[in-house]
Formats: structure tokens, sequence, C-alpha cells
């Protein structure tokens, strides 16, 4: 489902050229099966948004294999891995909702990309905004909503259309601990519907209360992978 061998990753970073930037990831391997839950923890700058962005195909690794959803990364062409994406939800921790949209129209977002009808949309984006309890904000555009407000549309917006595949970088950094815990109800019964979870978060109370397989990442290094 989702599965590493020795993967690394370099970023080019412009003001250190070539050989001298260090590596984000170094020899990282580790398999999640179908509908598994990992959580991804390990300190600021571990590289664990670098990780997540492997899985989501936003960068390519240096070296190794990554295969997502059955199908190796490295070989997918362009066209394919846009299709694949969108069976790939992502909680970005910047959130990046689309600031002219309303919030029911960023969470209609992906089920308009996968053709689904209004009326399925309808029901379905009123009913992931009640659960995150923004019912009452439909209208409302990302720059009315406060930050919290605006992480419960971005994970309304990366569960709506059921991916197969869920991605969550710190979806909870924002919330109060009784929005977290909602959240994390959302995001577990999507899990047990068969939907395979990563969720990166500092948030260690979170995962004491949430009991899963760990991923733990130091210095670019999985350190402990359950
Ligand atoms: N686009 C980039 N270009 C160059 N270096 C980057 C880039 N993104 C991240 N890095 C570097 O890669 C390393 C890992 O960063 P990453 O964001 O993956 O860590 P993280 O564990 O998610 O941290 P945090 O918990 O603070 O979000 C850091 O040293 C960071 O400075």
């Amino acid at each position: 489902m989702v599965k590493f061998e020795d993967v690394w990753l370099k970023y080019r970073h412009p003001a250190r050229q070539g050989d001298a930037a260090p590596e984000a990831l170094r020899g990282i391997s580790f398999e999640i099966p179908e509908g598994g839950f990992r959580w991804l923890i390990g300190p600021s700058g571990a590289g664990k948004t670098s990780l997540l962005k492997l899985i989501y195909l936003a960068e390519h690794p240096a070296k190794g294999r990554i295969d997502i959803l059955g199908t190796e990364a490295a070989k997918i062409s362009r066209r394919d891995a846009a299709l694949l994406r969108r069976r790939i939800g992502v909680v970005y921790q910047d959130f990046r909702l689309l600031p002219q949209l309303s919030a029911y129209d960023n969470v209609a977002l992906p089920m308009r990309l996968a053709r689904r009808n209004e009326t399925q949309i309808h029901a379905d984006v009123t009913e992931i905004l009640r659960w995150v309890g923004l019912e009452n904000r439909l209208h409302a555009r990302p720059d009315e909503l406060s930050g919290g407000e605006q992480q419960r549309i971005a994970v309304a917006r990366a569960v709506v259309a059921r991916p197969k595949l869920l991605v969550a970088d710190e979806p909870t950094g924002n919330l109060d601990d009784e929005q977290a815990h909602r959240l994390m109800h959302l995001i577990t019964a999507l899990n047990r519907l068969g939907t395979t979870v990563v969720v990166a978060t500092h948030n260690m109370g979170l995962v004491e209360g949430w009991p899963a397989p760990r991923l733990t990442i130091e210095h670019g290094k999985l350190t402990h992978a359950e």
C-alpha cells in the first residue's frame, strides 16, 4: 500500500550548491499495509513533512524505491500521477485552502474533480462540515475563518471524497483538545472503512490517546518503525 525501500531525499538549496546540501531523509524503509494507520512522530526539522511529501508525490527521492497504492512512484507518468493524487487526501500543515472559494466550495473541490453529481456533493459536504462543527460557516471564505476553523476545513476537504490514502501533517496543530479528539474520531472512522492513514504530529497527548503503530524519525533517519 505504502512502501519505502532505502529512500533518500535531498533538497536543492539555491544558496548551498550540489553536494554541500544535507539530505533531508536518509535510507528510509518501512511498509504500511492497506487499511493501516501510522503515527509519524519526531522533533521539529526531523523530516516528517518531507516524508509525507514523498508519499503524496510532491517530491522525488534522490535514491530508493517508493510504492504508493500499488504503483511504483518512479515509473508513473504525469497523467497517472495526477489520477493517483486524486485517491490521496492531504491535510497540509499550512492548510492551502483556496482563498477565493467559500468553505463549502473548498470542501467540495475533490468531489467536483472526481465528477460526482451535485446532489451527492451537497449531501457529503454538508455532512462533513457538520462533523467538524462548521455547518454555520458554509459561505465564509478562508480569510474570514480562524486558524482552527481553517484547519477543520482542510481536514474536511481531505476526507470528503473518501480517499484510499489519507496523509495529514499536524492536522490538530491549531485545535483545542476537544476538537482534536473529534477530528481523530473522524479520521479513525475513515480508517475503519478501509482508508490507509498517516498522521504526522508533535502532539504526544493525542498519540497516547489513540494508540496505533508509530514511525519515529530523527535527523532524517527512521529510528523506530512499528
Ligand atoms: N523545500 C525545502 N528546501 C530545502 N530544505 C528543506 C525544504 N523543506 C524542508 N527542508 C529541510 O529538510 C529538513 C526536514 O524538514 P521537514 O519540514 O521535513 O521537518 P519536519 O519534521 O516536518 O519539521 P516540523 O515538525 O517543524 O514541521 C529540515 O532540515 C528542513 O530545513
